[in-house]
């Protein structure tokens, strides 16, 4: 493989931010940020072999049928690869085995998190013992939220991190367990890498609308023991630019660079440390 870092991101079936999620690619430094449609991986014309950070966009896949990315999940963990003895969940398999990145935004960390990529404890990779459910008001929420991030999580993306402001936009992003010792599990491991917080990124909170989905132990993203897999509700990519900041004419203090884009430029240095 040459020294660049290659990024792809699956779209299709539903998915409506991949352009955005290479673009965020692209400006944190990926020389290949390739979109590419999961026709295209079934049809065995692109590997995922290829790449080092998959990227896995929000949208509606599939309508939100079955509950969100539910028949998505099913899509990647048993349809064949054309032309091959292969799933592309074995290919998924060998990504994750080969130390690559993986981040799923809303839809897609809703899609992680029911194939069971996410959390994953104990390595099972297939197993779902998490859920992305039905917002705790009922509704679609559309608004911008303040996310602590835990300074002990393995999660790569939010390395130096303190915390980061970020747009949610989803019907389905209240996070629950399976249970409490699964729950328990995943603080202990510091897997709950962001949290709904106050404005001041110190405190995660159960209060409506900071904590915009009721989400168990305010929990907005996770990652695995790795901290090379991780999936949030908030959408890093579309917060890469001051002015998609909500009050960007009025804060005059405002860095060029959106917060978003700091997840990406981590992924970014840790494929060019680790894996070039
Ligand atoms: N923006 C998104 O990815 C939305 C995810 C999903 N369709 C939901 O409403 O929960």
């Amino acid at each position: 493989m040459s020294k660049q870092v290659k990024a792809i991101v699956i779209a299709g079936n539903g998915t409506n931010c991949e352009r955005e999620v290479a673009n965020a690619c692209r400006l944190a430094g990926a020389e290949v940020a390739d979109i590419v449609h999961v026709a295209e991986l079934l049809a065995g014309r692109v590997r995922l072999d290829d790449y080092h950070f998959l990227n896995l966009a929000g949208g509606f896949l599939d309508g939100d049928d079955l509950g969100s990315a539910k028949a998505g999940a099913n899509r990647l963990l048993h349809a064949p690869v054309k032309g091959s003895q292969e799933h592309l969940s074995d290919q998924l398999q060998r990504f994750v085995e080969d130390g690559k990145l993986v981040m799923g935004v809303c839809n897609g960390f809703q899609l992680m998190v029911k194939m069971g990529l996410l959390p994953a404890l104990g390595g099972e990779h297939r197993k779902q013992s998490t859920t992305l459910t039905f917002n705790e008001g009922g509704r679609f929420e559309d608004r911008w939220a303040y996310l602590k991030v835990d300074p002990q999580s393995p999660c790569i993306f939010t390395k130096g991190l303190e915390g980061v402001y970020l747009p949610i936009r989803h019907g389905e992003g209240k996070f629950v367990a399976d249970s409490a010792a699964t729950l328990k599990a995943l603080e202990d491991k510091h897997l709950t890498a962001v949290k709904y917080s106050d404005a001041a990124y110190q405190a995660p909170t159960m209060d409506y609308p900071l904590n915009p989905n009721g989400s168990q132990n305010a929990i907005a993203g996770i990652c695995d023991e790795s901290g090379r897999l991780f999936g949030l509700m908030p959408h890093p990519e579309a917060y890469v630019h001051r002015t998609h900041h909500p009050r960007w004419t009025r804060e005059d203090d405002l860095p060029e660079e959106g917060m978003g884009l700091w997840l990406y430029q981590n992924a970014v240095r840790f494929v060019r440390e680790n894996l070039l």
